[in-house]
Protein backbone atom coordinates (compact mmCIF):
# COMPACT_ATOMS: atom_id res chain seq x y z
CA UNK A 1 0.00 0.00 0.00
CA UNK A 2 1.25 3.34 -0.71
CA UNK A 3 1.87 5.76 1.82
CA UNK A 4 1.35 9.46 0.74
CA UNK A 5 2.99 12.93 2.53
CA UNK A 6 -0.04 15.64 2.90
CA UNK A 7 1.17 17.33 -0.25
CA UNK A 8 0.69 14.59 -2.17
CA UNK A 9 -2.52 13.28 -0.78
CA UNK A 10 -3.71 17.05 -1.78
CA UNK A 11 -2.49 16.52 -5.23
CA UNK A 12 -5.00 13.81 -6.04
CA UNK A 13 -7.23 15.38 -4.41
CA UNK A 14 -6.77 18.24 -6.49
CA UNK A 15 -6.27 16.46 -9.83
CA UNK A 16 -10.14 14.23 -9.03
CA UNK A 17 -11.57 17.91 -8.60
CA UNK A 18 -10.04 19.58 -11.45
CA UNK A 19 -9.77 16.94 -14.06
CA UNK A 20 -12.17 14.06 -12.79
CA UNK A 21 -15.12 17.14 -12.18
CA UNK A 22 -15.39 15.71 -9.00
CA UNK A 23 -17.33 18.35 -6.69
CA UNK A 24 -14.80 18.85 -3.52
CA UNK A 25 -18.08 18.87 -1.04
CA UNK A 26 -18.56 15.22 -2.48
CA UNK A 27 -15.38 14.09 -1.38
CA UNK A 28 -15.91 15.45 2.04
CA UNK A 29 -19.27 13.57 2.36
CA UNK A 30 -18.10 10.24 0.99
CA UNK A 31 -15.27 11.17 3.89
CA UNK A 32 -17.96 11.96 6.41
CA UNK A 33 -20.30 9.10 5.48
CA UNK A 34 -16.76 6.92 6.41
CA UNK A 35 -17.03 8.70 10.16
CA UNK A 36 -20.19 8.13 10.70
CA UNK A 37 -19.93 4.31 9.66
CA UNK A 38 -17.04 3.93 12.02
CA UNK A 39 -18.83 6.00 14.67
CA UNK A 40 -22.37 4.52 14.68
CA UNK A 41 -20.07 1.13 15.21
CA UNK A 42 -18.35 2.43 18.08
CA UNK A 43 -21.18 3.69 19.99
CA UNK A 44 -22.89 0.41 19.33
CA UNK A 45 -20.17 -1.21 20.44
CA UNK A 46 -19.27 0.58 23.49
CA UNK A 47 -23.16 1.78 24.47
CA UNK A 48 -22.69 5.05 23.91
CA UNK A 49 -25.67 7.91 23.40
CA UNK A 50 -24.21 10.69 21.64
CA UNK A 51 -21.40 12.35 19.52
CA UNK A 52 -19.45 15.43 20.69
CA UNK A 53 -17.72 16.50 17.24
CA UNK A 54 -15.06 18.95 17.62
CA UNK A 55 -14.60 21.10 14.31
CA UNK A 56 -11.20 23.11 13.69
CA UNK A 57 -11.59 25.78 10.46
CA UNK A 58 -10.18 23.67 7.89
CA UNK A 59 -11.31 20.77 5.66
CA UNK A 60 -11.19 18.20 8.88
CA UNK A 61 -13.56 20.11 10.47
CA UNK A 62 -16.18 20.50 7.17
CA UNK A 63 -15.70 16.48 7.60
CA UNK A 64 -16.24 16.59 10.90
CA UNK A 65 -19.70 18.75 10.04
CA UNK A 66 -20.65 16.79 7.71
CA UNK A 67 -20.45 13.88 9.57
CA UNK A 68 -22.82 16.01 12.26
CA UNK A 69 -25.62 15.62 9.87
CA UNK A 70 -25.03 11.77 9.39
CA UNK A 71 -25.28 11.24 12.84
CA UNK A 72 -28.19 13.15 13.01
CA UNK A 73 -30.33 11.01 10.42
CA UNK A 74 -29.10 8.28 11.78
CA UNK A 75 -31.11 9.75 15.15
CA UNK A 76 -27.79 10.10 17.19
CA UNK A 77 -28.10 13.27 19.61
CA UNK A 78 -25.52 15.54 18.17
CA UNK A 79 -23.12 18.37 19.88
CA UNK A 80 -20.75 20.64 17.66
CA UNK A 81 -17.22 22.65 19.36
CA UNK A 82 -16.38 24.98 16.93
CA UNK A 83 -12.50 26.02 17.77
CA UNK A 84 -12.77 28.38 15.20
CA UNK A 85 -15.32 31.51 14.11
CA UNK A 86 -17.41 30.51 11.01
CA UNK A 87 -15.59 33.42 9.00
CA UNK A 88 -12.43 31.72 9.06
CA UNK A 89 -13.75 27.91 7.57
CA UNK A 90 -12.64 27.12 4.17
CA UNK A 91 -14.97 27.20 1.56
CA UNK A 92 -16.58 23.40 2.11
CA UNK A 93 -16.19 23.56 5.67
CA UNK A 94 -18.71 27.29 5.79
CA UNK A 95 -21.04 25.15 3.27
CA UNK A 96 -21.34 22.55 5.54
CA UNK A 97 -21.70 24.52 8.75
CA UNK A 98 -24.56 26.37 6.67
CA UNK A 99 -26.06 22.59 5.69
CA UNK A 100 -25.88 21.32 9.31
CA UNK A 101 -27.77 24.56 10.72
CA UNK A 102 -30.51 24.14 7.67
CA UNK A 103 -30.76 20.80 9.46
CA UNK A 104 -31.59 22.02 12.92
CA UNK A 105 -28.70 21.07 14.37
CA UNK A 106 -26.78 23.74 16.79
CA UNK A 107 -23.35 24.81 16.96
CA UNK A 108 -21.34 25.83 20.11
CA UNK A 109 -17.93 28.12 20.21
CA UNK A 110 -15.34 26.56 22.13
CA UNK A 111 -14.65 29.43 24.80
CA UNK A 112 -11.65 27.63 26.14
CA UNK A 113 -13.83 28.04 29.66
CA UNK A 114 -13.50 25.39 32.55
CA UNK A 115 -17.14 25.59 33.64
CA UNK A 116 -18.24 24.95 29.07
CA UNK A 117 -16.12 22.04 29.89
CA UNK A 118 -17.23 20.97 33.11
CA UNK A 119 -20.96 20.93 31.68
CA UNK A 120 -19.92 19.22 28.26
CA UNK A 121 -18.26 16.43 30.62
CA UNK A 122 -22.25 15.34 31.93
CA UNK A 123 -23.54 15.94 28.81
CA UNK A 124 -25.92 12.14 27.97
CA UNK A 125 -23.94 11.03 31.65
CA UNK A 126 -20.59 11.24 30.15
CA UNK A 127 -21.53 8.45 27.51
CA UNK A 128 -20.75 9.79 24.49
CA UNK A 129 -18.02 9.46 21.47
CA UNK A 130 -15.74 12.35 20.67
CA UNK A 131 -15.47 12.72 16.96
CA UNK A 132 -12.18 14.81 16.40
CA UNK A 133 -11.77 17.02 13.23
CA UNK A 134 -10.01 19.62 14.75
CA UNK A 135 -6.94 19.54 12.42
CA UNK A 136 -6.23 17.35 9.73
CA UNK A 137 -3.47 17.07 6.70
CA UNK A 138 -3.09 20.95 7.60
CA UNK A 139 -1.45 21.00 10.30
CA UNK A 140 1.07 23.26 9.47
CA UNK A 141 2.88 24.43 13.37
CA UNK A 142 2.90 23.35 17.12
CA UNK A 143 -0.61 23.47 18.67
CA UNK A 144 -0.83 25.71 21.17
CA UNK A 145 -3.82 27.81 22.87
CA UNK A 146 -7.46 26.43 22.65
CA UNK A 147 -6.54 24.05 20.09
CA UNK A 148 -3.81 22.66 22.63
CA UNK A 149 -6.13 22.84 25.77
CA UNK A 150 -9.12 21.27 24.13
CA UNK A 151 -6.69 18.35 22.86
CA UNK A 152 -5.76 17.90 26.50
CA UNK A 153 -8.96 17.89 27.68
CA UNK A 154 -10.28 14.92 25.12
CA UNK A 155 -6.94 13.43 26.45
CA UNK A 156 -8.23 12.85 29.85
CA UNK A 157 -11.87 12.28 29.25
CA UNK A 158 -12.72 8.82 29.07
CA UNK A 159 -15.14 8.83 26.39
CA UNK A 160 -13.39 6.60 22.82
CA UNK A 161 -12.10 9.09 20.70
CA UNK A 162 -12.72 8.68 17.02
CA UNK A 163 -10.15 10.61 14.69
CA UNK A 164 -10.92 11.84 11.54
CA UNK A 165 -7.93 11.33 8.86
CA UNK A 166 -5.07 11.77 11.52
CA UNK A 167 -5.07 12.50 14.88
CA UNK A 168 -5.15 16.58 15.59
CA UNK A 169 -1.39 17.24 16.53
CA UNK A 170 0.36 14.57 14.21
CA UNK A 171 2.35 16.20 11.69
CA UNK A 172 1.58 14.64 8.44
CA UNK A 173 4.68 14.34 6.58
CA UNK A 174 6.52 13.21 9.72
CA UNK A 175 4.62 11.59 12.41
CA UNK A 176 5.85 14.08 14.92
CA UNK A 177 3.80 15.07 17.57
CA UNK A 178 3.31 18.61 17.66
CA UNK A 179 3.24 20.01 21.24
CA UNK A 180 0.50 17.45 22.08
CA UNK A 181 -1.80 15.23 19.64
CA UNK A 182 -4.95 13.48 20.31
CA UNK A 183 -4.72 9.71 21.43
CA UNK A 184 -7.64 8.46 19.53
CA UNK A 185 -9.47 5.08 20.10
CA UNK A 186 -9.89 4.76 16.38
CA UNK A 187 -8.59 6.70 12.60
CA UNK A 188 -10.20 6.70 9.41
CA UNK A 189 -8.09 7.85 6.75
CA UNK A 190 -9.11 9.02 3.56
CA UNK A 191 -8.29 7.94 0.01
CA UNK A 192 -4.19 6.61 1.23
CA UNK A 193 -2.45 6.70 4.78
CA UNK A 194 -0.48 9.42 5.19
CA UNK A 195 3.26 9.22 6.56
CA UNK A 196 2.01 10.64 9.98
CA UNK A 197 -0.36 7.46 10.30
CA UNK A 198 1.85 5.13 10.33
CA UNK A 199 5.17 6.71 10.90
CA UNK A 200 6.21 6.41 14.89
CA UNK A 201 5.74 8.40 17.55
CA UNK A 202 2.46 9.41 15.24
CA UNK A 203 1.35 5.86 14.59
CA UNK A 204 0.90 5.48 18.40
CA UNK A 205 -1.82 8.22 18.36
CA UNK A 206 -4.55 6.64 15.87
CA UNK A 207 -5.59 3.72 17.76
CA UNK A 208 -6.79 1.28 15.45
CA UNK A 209 -6.62 2.77 11.55
CA UNK A 210 -7.99 2.11 8.80
CA UNK A 211 -8.17 3.84 5.34
CA UNK A 212 -11.64 4.99 3.83
CA UNK A 213 -12.39 5.10 0.25
CA UNK A 214 -13.81 8.69 -0.65
CA UNK A 215 -14.24 7.75 -4.25
CA UNK A 216 -11.26 9.06 -5.53
CA UNK A 217 -10.77 7.77 -9.03
CA UNK A 218 -9.06 3.87 -8.60
CA UNK A 219 -6.34 5.02 -11.45
CA UNK A 220 -5.15 8.54 -9.74
CA UNK A 221 -4.69 6.58 -6.31
CA UNK A 222 -2.70 4.00 -9.03
CA UNK A 223 -0.44 6.75 -11.02
CA UNK A 224 0.05 8.76 -7.31
CA UNK A 225 3.30 9.19 -6.59
CA UNK A 226 4.27 8.17 -2.68
CA UNK A 227 7.08 8.49 -0.67
CA UNK A 228 6.84 5.33 0.91
CA UNK A 229 5.28 1.67 0.89
CA UNK A 230 3.61 -0.70 3.23
CA UNK A 231 4.12 -4.33 2.47
CA UNK A 232 0.96 -6.93 2.35
CA UNK A 233 1.48 -10.24 3.24
CA UNK A 234 0.87 -11.07 -0.14
CA UNK A 235 3.97 -8.50 -1.20
CA UNK A 236 6.53 -10.92 0.76
CA UNK A 237 4.85 -14.26 -0.52
CA UNK A 238 5.66 -12.80 -3.18
CA UNK A 239 9.15 -11.25 -2.97
CA UNK A 240 10.34 -14.18 -1.47
CA UNK A 241 12.58 -16.27 -3.58
CA UNK A 242 11.40 -19.71 -5.26
CA UNK A 243 12.58 -22.92 -3.28
CA UNK A 244 12.71 -25.30 -6.13
CA UNK A 245 11.65 -28.91 -6.19
CA UNK A 246 15.19 -29.85 -7.76
CA UNK A 247 17.30 -27.54 -5.22
CA UNK A 248 20.61 -28.57 -3.68
CA UNK A 249 22.86 -26.23 -0.86
CA UNK A 250 24.03 -24.58 -3.56
CA UNK A 251 20.91 -23.31 -4.39
CA UNK A 252 20.11 -21.34 -2.12
CA UNK A 253 23.53 -19.34 -1.86
CA UNK A 254 26.31 -19.30 0.93
CA UNK A 255 26.21 -16.36 3.55
CA UNK A 256 29.50 -15.67 5.85
CA UNK A 257 29.17 -13.94 8.84
CA UNK A 258 31.94 -12.02 10.90
CA UNK A 259 30.84 -11.79 14.22
CA UNK A 260 31.63 -12.08 18.08
CA UNK A 261 34.10 -11.45 20.54
CA UNK A 262 34.87 -12.44 24.22
CA UNK A 263 31.74 -11.27 25.90
CA UNK A 264 29.47 -11.20 22.48
CA UNK A 265 29.50 -15.06 21.06
CA UNK A 266 25.86 -14.31 21.87
CA UNK A 267 25.46 -12.14 19.05
CA UNK A 268 27.14 -14.33 16.50
CA UNK A 269 25.26 -17.41 17.59
CA UNK A 270 21.82 -15.30 17.15
CA UNK A 271 22.75 -13.60 13.55
CA UNK A 272 23.50 -17.38 12.55
CA UNK A 273 20.51 -18.66 13.73
CA UNK A 274 18.27 -16.22 11.91
CA UNK A 275 19.67 -16.93 8.80
CA UNK A 276 19.44 -20.28 9.10
CA UNK A 277 16.09 -20.68 9.77
CA UNK A 278 15.63 -18.01 6.83
CA UNK A 279 16.75 -20.69 4.71
CA UNK A 280 20.36 -20.37 3.37
CA UNK A 281 22.16 -23.00 1.57
CA UNK A 282 25.47 -22.78 3.78
CA UNK A 283 26.25 -20.37 6.62
CA UNK A 284 30.26 -19.78 7.50
CA UNK A 285 31.26 -18.01 10.48
CA UNK A 286 34.41 -16.01 10.67
CA UNK A 287 35.55 -16.24 14.49
CA UNK A 288 38.32 -15.42 16.06
CA UNK A 289 40.36 -18.64 16.68
CA UNK A 290 40.41 -18.68 20.67
CA UNK A 291 36.57 -18.41 20.50
CA UNK A 292 35.96 -21.43 18.12
CA UNK A 293 35.35 -24.24 20.44
CA UNK A 294 32.06 -22.03 21.46
CA UNK A 295 30.61 -21.95 17.54
CA UNK A 296 31.33 -25.84 17.20
CA UNK A 297 29.61 -26.53 19.96
CA UNK A 298 26.28 -24.35 19.28
CA UNK A 299 25.89 -23.99 15.72
CA UNK A 300 26.35 -27.18 14.46
CA UNK A 301 24.46 -26.22 10.96
CA UNK A 302 27.56 -24.09 10.73
CA UNK A 303 31.03 -23.95 9.08
CA UNK A 304 33.16 -22.51 11.51
CA UNK A 305 36.43 -20.50 9.59
CA UNK A 306 38.95 -20.00 12.98
CA UNK A 307 40.70 -16.89 12.49
CA UNK A 308 44.48 -15.39 13.90
CA UNK A 309 43.45 -12.71 16.54
CA UNK A 310 44.51 -8.90 15.83
CA UNK A 311 46.12 -7.16 18.78
CA UNK A 312 43.35 -5.00 20.06
CA UNK A 313 39.94 -6.98 18.31
CA UNK A 314 39.74 -8.32 15.06
CA UNK A 315 42.09 -10.23 13.30
CA UNK A 316 45.56 -10.71 12.06
CA UNK A 317 46.44 -10.01 8.39
CA UNK A 318 46.96 -13.57 8.00
CA UNK A 319 43.35 -13.97 9.53
CA UNK A 320 41.65 -10.66 7.38
CA UNK A 321 43.77 -12.46 4.51
CA UNK A 322 41.55 -16.32 4.86
CA UNK A 323 38.27 -13.74 5.85
CA UNK A 324 38.67 -12.37 2.26
CA UNK A 325 39.18 -15.56 0.92
CA UNK A 326 35.75 -17.12 2.28
CA UNK A 327 34.35 -14.28 0.80
CA UNK A 328 34.82 -14.83 -2.30
CA UNK A 329 33.26 -18.03 -1.93
CA UNK A 330 30.34 -16.25 -0.33
CA UNK A 331 27.00 -14.65 -1.78
CA UNK A 332 26.17 -12.07 1.05
CA UNK A 333 28.10 -10.93 4.25
CA UNK A 334 26.79 -10.10 7.68
CA UNK A 335 29.08 -8.09 9.48
CA UNK A 336 29.47 -6.56 12.92
CA UNK A 337 27.26 -8.02 15.50
CA UNK A 338 29.39 -9.09 18.58
CA UNK A 339 32.40 -7.42 17.36
CA UNK A 340 32.66 -5.15 20.73
CA UNK A 341 34.95 -1.68 20.52
CA UNK A 342 38.38 -3.61 19.91
CA UNK A 343 39.92 -0.68 17.34
CA UNK A 344 41.53 -4.17 15.58
CA UNK A 345 37.86 -4.33 13.63
CA UNK A 346 38.21 -0.95 11.78
CA UNK A 347 41.10 -2.88 9.56
CA UNK A 348 38.18 -5.57 9.67
CA UNK A 349 35.68 -3.15 8.24
CA UNK A 350 37.78 -1.55 6.04
CA UNK A 351 38.75 -4.08 4.00
CA UNK A 352 35.32 -5.71 3.61
CA UNK A 353 34.24 -2.20 2.20
CA UNK A 354 36.99 -1.47 -0.03
CA UNK A 355 36.66 -4.80 -1.53
CA UNK A 356 32.90 -5.53 -1.86
CA UNK A 357 32.72 -7.86 -4.25
CA UNK A 358 29.11 -9.28 -2.70
CA UNK A 359 26.40 -7.78 -1.40
CA UNK A 360 26.71 -7.14 2.63
CA UNK A 361 25.07 -6.19 5.88
CA UNK A 362 26.59 -3.85 8.35
CA UNK A 363 25.24 -3.78 11.92
CA UNK A 364 25.93 -3.31 15.72
CA UNK A 365 30.00 -2.32 16.01
CA UNK A 366 30.11 -2.58 12.08
CA UNK A 367 28.04 1.21 12.41
CA UNK A 368 30.07 2.24 15.23
CA UNK A 369 33.19 1.85 13.35
CA UNK A 370 31.81 3.82 10.69
CA UNK A 371 30.95 7.31 12.97
CA UNK A 372 33.70 9.96 11.29
CA UNK A 373 34.39 7.53 8.19
CA UNK A 374 31.51 7.30 5.98
CA UNK A 375 33.82 7.73 3.23
CA UNK A 376 35.06 4.58 3.53
CA UNK A 377 31.16 4.14 1.67
CA UNK A 378 32.49 6.02 -1.55
CA UNK A 379 32.29 4.19 -4.58
CA UNK A 380 31.13 0.70 -3.22
CA UNK A 381 31.63 -2.11 -5.35
CA UNK A 382 27.87 -4.27 -4.30
CA UNK A 383 25.06 -3.04 -2.34
CA UNK A 384 26.02 -2.27 1.54
CA UNK A 385 22.78 -2.48 3.84
CA UNK A 386 23.12 -0.41 7.30
CA UNK A 387 20.80 -1.18 10.25
CA UNK A 388 21.18 1.34 12.54
CA UNK A 389 18.76 1.94 15.57
CA UNK A 390 17.91 5.62 16.48
CA UNK A 391 21.01 5.74 18.94
CA UNK A 392 23.70 4.23 15.81
CA UNK A 393 21.73 6.77 13.30
CA UNK A 394 22.29 9.73 15.74
CA UNK A 395 25.75 8.55 16.06
CA UNK A 396 26.54 8.70 12.25
CA UNK A 397 24.27 11.45 11.20
CA UNK A 398 25.25 13.46 13.68
CA UNK A 399 21.73 14.62 14.78
CA UNK A 400 20.21 14.20 18.24
CA UNK A 401 17.89 11.23 18.58
CA UNK A 402 15.29 13.06 19.19
CA UNK A 403 15.63 14.93 15.93
CA UNK A 404 15.81 11.16 14.13
CA UNK A 405 12.76 9.90 15.59
CA UNK A 406 10.71 13.12 14.88
CA UNK A 407 11.50 12.56 11.55
CA UNK A 408 12.81 8.90 10.69
CA UNK A 409 11.28 8.69 6.94
CA UNK A 410 12.97 11.68 5.85
CA UNK A 411 16.04 11.14 7.89
CA UNK A 412 16.40 7.02 6.44
CA UNK A 413 16.37 8.74 2.84
CA UNK A 414 18.58 11.09 2.98
CA UNK A 415 20.87 9.11 4.76
CA UNK A 416 20.68 6.15 2.02
CA UNK A 417 20.74 8.54 -0.91
CA UNK A 418 23.69 10.83 0.90
CA UNK A 419 25.54 7.49 1.88
CA UNK A 420 24.89 5.60 -1.06
CA UNK A 421 23.79 2.65 0.64
CA UNK A 422 20.18 0.85 2.14
CA UNK A 423 19.21 2.13 5.24
CA UNK A 424 17.01 0.12 7.67
CA UNK A 425 16.36 2.64 10.80
CA UNK A 426 14.96 0.28 13.36
CA UNK A 427 12.59 1.25 15.88
CA UNK A 428 8.21 0.77 15.90
CA UNK A 429 8.03 0.97 12.15
CA UNK A 430 11.28 0.51 10.71
CA UNK A 431 11.95 2.14 7.72
CA UNK A 432 13.67 0.77 5.00
CA UNK A 433 15.01 2.98 2.77
CA UNK A 434 17.28 2.56 -0.67
CA UNK A 435 20.24 5.18 -2.33
CA UNK A 436 17.47 5.99 -4.98
CA UNK A 437 14.71 7.52 -3.12
CA UNK A 438 12.24 3.89 -2.72
CA UNK A 439 10.83 3.84 1.18
CA UNK A 440 8.89 0.94 3.00
CA UNK A 441 7.80 1.52 6.52
CA UNK A 442 7.20 -2.20 8.21
CA UNK A 443 3.50 -2.96 9.90
CA UNK A 444 4.84 -6.18 11.50
CA UNK A 445 6.78 -6.23 14.91
CA UNK A 446 6.11 -5.11 18.57
CA UNK A 447 7.51 -3.50 21.84
CA UNK A 448 8.28 -6.67 23.30
CA UNK A 449 10.81 -7.25 20.90
CA UNK A 450 13.25 -4.15 21.95
CA UNK A 451 15.54 -6.71 24.04
CA UNK A 452 18.98 -7.30 23.21
CA UNK A 453 19.89 -9.96 20.69
CA UNK A 454 16.74 -8.87 18.49
CA UNK A 455 19.23 -6.68 16.03
CA UNK A 456 21.48 -9.87 15.81
CA UNK A 457 18.57 -12.27 14.22
CA UNK A 458 17.18 -9.08 12.00
CA UNK A 459 21.18 -8.79 10.55
CA UNK A 460 20.86 -13.05 9.97
CA UNK A 461 17.54 -12.91 8.40
CA UNK A 462 18.86 -10.02 6.04
CA UNK A 463 21.73 -11.34 5.01
CA UNK A 464 20.12 -14.87 4.41
CA UNK A 465 17.65 -13.50 2.34
CA UNK A 466 20.73 -11.41 0.26
CA UNK A 467 22.61 -15.08 -0.11
CA UNK A 468 19.70 -16.48 -1.36
CA UNK A 469 19.41 -13.88 -4.61
CA UNK A 470 17.48 -11.21 -3.42
CA UNK A 471 18.01 -7.60 -4.25
CA UNK A 472 19.20 -5.66 -1.29
CA UNK A 473 16.18 -3.14 -0.83
CA UNK A 474 13.62 -6.12 -1.46
CA UNK A 475 15.88 -8.31 1.35
CA UNK A 476 15.59 -5.43 3.61
CA UNK A 477 11.72 -4.77 3.67
CA UNK A 478 11.20 -8.52 4.05
CA UNK A 479 13.75 -9.68 6.29
CA UNK A 480 12.08 -6.41 8.65
CA UNK A 481 8.09 -8.09 8.03
CA UNK A 482 9.44 -11.52 8.91
CA UNK A 483 11.52 -10.45 12.02
CA UNK A 484 8.56 -8.41 13.36
CA UNK A 485 6.63 -11.01 12.98
CA UNK A 486 8.00 -13.80 14.37
CA UNK A 487 8.01 -11.13 17.50
CA UNK A 488 4.23 -11.20 16.46
CA UNK A 489 3.80 -14.67 16.51
CA UNK A 490 5.85 -14.80 19.71
CA UNK A 491 4.59 -12.23 21.56
CA UNK A 492 1.19 -14.59 20.80
CA UNK A 493 2.47 -17.41 22.47
CA UNK A 494 4.16 -16.22 25.34
CA UNK A 495 3.07 -12.48 25.64
CA UNK A 496 5.37 -9.23 25.01
CA UNK A 497 7.12 -9.04 28.69
CA UNK A 498 9.27 -12.14 28.17
CA UNK A 499 9.58 -12.27 24.75
CA UNK A 500 13.66 -12.76 23.97
CA UNK A 501 15.64 -12.76 20.93
CA UNK A 502 15.35 -16.39 21.03
CA UNK A 503 11.91 -16.48 20.83
CA UNK A 504 12.20 -14.33 18.01
CA UNK A 505 14.35 -17.30 16.44
CA UNK A 506 12.06 -19.64 17.37
CA UNK A 507 9.18 -18.51 16.19
CA UNK A 508 10.73 -18.08 12.58
CA UNK A 509 9.60 -21.32 11.51
CA UNK A 510 5.89 -20.87 11.69
CA UNK A 511 6.36 -17.37 10.04
CA UNK A 512 7.82 -18.92 7.52
CA UNK A 513 5.35 -22.05 6.83
CA UNK A 514 2.51 -19.45 7.44
CA UNK A 515 3.91 -17.96 4.31
CA UNK A 516 4.66 -20.75 2.47
CA UNK A 517 0.83 -22.54 2.91
CA UNK A 518 -0.24 -18.65 2.05
CA UNK A 519 -2.43 -18.98 5.93
CA UNK A 520 -4.01 -16.05 6.88
CA UNK A 521 -2.38 -13.27 9.08
CA UNK A 522 -3.98 -11.19 10.15
CA UNK A 523 -2.95 -7.50 8.67
CA UNK A 524 -2.99 -4.62 11.24
CA UNK A 525 -2.14 -1.51 9.38
CA UNK A 526 -1.63 0.34 12.52
CA UNK A 527 1.43 -1.60 12.72
N1 LIG B 1 -10.79 17.92 -1.05
C1 LIG B 1 -9.94 17.65 -0.11
O1 LIG B 1 -8.85 18.19 -0.13
C2 LIG B 1 -10.36 16.76 0.98
C3 LIG B 1 -9.87 17.01 2.24
N2 LIG B 1 -10.31 16.32 3.28
C4 LIG B 1 -9.98 16.74 4.65
O2 LIG B 1 -9.28 17.94 4.64
C5 LIG B 1 -8.19 17.87 5.53
C6 LIG B 1 -7.17 18.85 5.11
O3 LIG B 1 -7.81 20.09 5.09
P1 LIG B 1 -7.06 21.48 5.21
O4 LIG B 1 -5.98 21.51 4.21
O5 LIG B 1 -8.09 22.53 5.14
O6 LIG B 1 -6.35 21.44 6.60
P2 LIG B 1 -6.85 21.22 8.11
O7 LIG B 1 -8.29 20.93 8.16
O8 LIG B 1 -5.92 20.29 8.69
O9 LIG B 1 -6.66 22.64 8.82
C7 LIG B 1 -5.94 23.69 8.31
C8 LIG B 1 -6.28 24.92 9.14
O10 LIG B 1 -5.73 24.80 10.43
C9 LIG B 1 -4.83 25.87 10.69
N3 LIG B 1 -3.72 25.34 11.46
C10 LIG B 1 -2.63 24.71 11.01
N4 LIG B 1 -1.85 24.33 12.04
C11 LIG B 1 -2.49 24.74 13.17
C12 LIG B 1 -2.19 24.63 14.55
N5 LIG B 1 -1.09 24.03 14.97
N6 LIG B 1 -3.06 25.13 15.45
C13 LIG B 1 -4.20 25.72 15.03
N7 LIG B 1 -4.54 25.87 13.73
C14 LIG B 1 -3.70 25.37 12.82
C15 LIG B 1 -4.44 26.40 9.35
O11 LIG B 1 -4.07 27.75 9.44
C16 LIG B 1 -5.72 26.19 8.56
O12 LIG B 1 -6.63 27.22 8.86
C17 LIG B 1 -7.80 16.42 5.50
O13 LIG B 1 -7.08 16.03 6.66
C18 LIG B 1 -9.14 15.74 5.40
O14 LIG B 1 -9.70 15.57 6.69
C19 LIG B 1 -11.47 15.47 3.12
O15 LIG B 1 -12.57 16.30 3.25
C20 LIG B 1 -11.50 14.78 1.82
C21 LIG B 1 -11.33 15.70 0.69
K1 LIG C 1 -8.19 15.12 13.04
Amino acid sequence: MKILTSQQMKQVDDTAIREYMMPSVLLMERAAMAIAVAGKKMLTFEGLSGVLICCGPGNNGGDGLAAARHFHEMGIPVRILLLAAPETFTHDTLANYHMALKWGLETEFYEDRKDQLEALENWQSGQFLIVDAILGTGLSRQVSGRAYNLIQWINRHPSPVLAVDIPSGIHGDTGKVMAIAVDATKTVSFGLPKVGNVCFPGAEYNGSLSVADIGLPPELLIKAPCVARRLSVADIIDLLPDRPRNAHKGTFGSLLVIAGSTGYTGAAIMAVRGALLSGTGLINIAVKESLNHIFEQTLWEAITTPLKEGEDGGFSAEGIKRMHEQKSRSQAVVAGPGWGSGKGWSEVLEGLLSQADCPMVLDADALNLLVGRLHWLKELKSPVIITPHPGEMARLTGMSIEAVNNNRLKTALEAAKQWGVHVVLKGAGTIIASPDGKAVINSTGNEGMAKAGSGDVLAGIVGSLLAQGMQAFQAAAVACWIHGKAGDVAADVIGKRSITAVDIINALPEVYRRLETREGFNENHAG
